[in-house]
């Protein structure tokens, strides 16, 4: 799904590389986890995938498209296939959860009555529910994750990019949003996360990819976050080998217990009932080109687009319209 073959990035003449010969090959359906150093070069990674940069070496593949062919009338539609979440959520201030939500079909060209259907949808996957009419600020940091998440995955992208989600989120809520990410997963949408957060990594047991100074320098599953022996306490210790081929190591790491917040066990509880109630209905008609089969908790992707579309992508279409939006505030 993602492929990076000796891909490397050097910003300005003379800096050393953001990366530098990394080989990562990510397949569909994965969840890794991209960790590292400030400066390792994570987003870096992740804007390269967006084709947002370009690398000065080596290739990238995304979905199966080799990015260095791509031409540039072909990159909006790359990343419709692509959601993002980033962490300071990027909503937009003066829209409701639901136009929030909505906007992400609307610059896509979806018809309304497609959007007036998906968007409750996916808000209830969410746990939002009840929720459609409140501006970002009546919301909680995890409500508004959740509202980003929305967003991201409105139109079933094939790729979720997270760019480090809970970054602005305490510990329990945070697990509710890696709970919603991992149920994302689960629908067959690859995902790629870059986070500093070893709590989290540790907790859910992914894939991952460790970058030090734009060098991978582990490549693991069902990993750590650090390539520590712990030295706390051991809660349900767990063995965890390396990945194949490069050495197995047994490490062993302590499971976190953590309760979820109220209002974060709200929003689970909401999205559980969601799933439980589309888990007893009938399976809908499928209406998308998508290759993966979805799980029945999560709502039927809009229609495929119009052939011939030109309408721009969603991540440049809402950070527009968000800088028009602060702009307008500072003028
Ligand atoms: N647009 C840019 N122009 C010049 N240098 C850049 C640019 N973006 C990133 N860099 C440099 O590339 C290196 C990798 O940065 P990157 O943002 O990818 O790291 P990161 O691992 O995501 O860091 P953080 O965890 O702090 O977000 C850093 O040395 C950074 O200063």
């Amino acid at each position: 799904m993602i492929r990076f073959e000796n891909v490397s990035k050097v910003y300005a003449r003379g800096a050393r590389p953001a990366l530098d010969d990394v080989s990562v090959d990510v397949s569909r359906g994965e969840f890794v986890f991209l960790v590292g150093a400030s400066g390792s070069g994570k987003s870096t990674f992740l804007r390269l995938v967006l084709r947002e940069e370009r690398p000065t070496g080596g290739s990238v593949y995304v979905a199966g498209r080799d990015l260095s062919r791509l031409s540039s009338w072909k990159v909006p539609s790359l990343r419709r296939s692509i959601g993002v979440v980033f962490q300071d959520f990027r909503l937009l201030p003066n829209k409701t959860v639901h136009e929030n939500v909505a906007f992400a079909l609307q610059v896509i060209g979806k018809p309304r009555h497609t959007i007036r259907t998906t968007v409750p949808e996916v808000l209830e996957m969410v746990g939002l529910d009840g929720k459609e009419k409140r501006l970002p600020h009546e919301l909680s940091g995890g409500e508004q994750q959740r509202v980003a998440i929305a967003r991201a995955f409105v139109n079933r992208p094939q790729i979720l990019l997270a760019d480090e989600p809970t970054g602005n989120l305490d510990p329990t809520t945070s697990l509710g949003i890696m709970r919603l990410l991992d149920r994302i997963n689960r629908t067959g949408t690859t995902v790629v996360m870059a986070t500093h957060d070893d709590e989290i990594v540790n907790e859910m047991r992914k894939r991952v990819v460790e970058l030090s100074t734009g060098s991978v320098v582990r490549d693991e599953v069902d990993a750590v976050y650090g390539e520590r022996e712990s030295i706390l306490p051991l809660v349900g210790q767990t063995p965890v080998l390396d990945a194949p081929g490069r050495g197995a190591r047994a490490v062993v790491v302590p499971r976190v217990q953590v309760s979820p917040e109220p209002a974060d066990l709200e929003a689970e509880r909401a999205a559980e009932a969601a799933a439980a109630r589309a888990a007893s209905q009938p399976p809908a008609a499928q209406t998308t080109t998508e290759q993966v089969t979805p799980e029945p908790a999560v709502p039927e992707p809009a229609a495929p687009e119009p052939a011939g579309s030109s309408a721009d992508d969603v991540v440049q279409q809402v950070l527009r319209e968000h800088e028009r939006v602060r702009a307008g505030r500072e003028a």
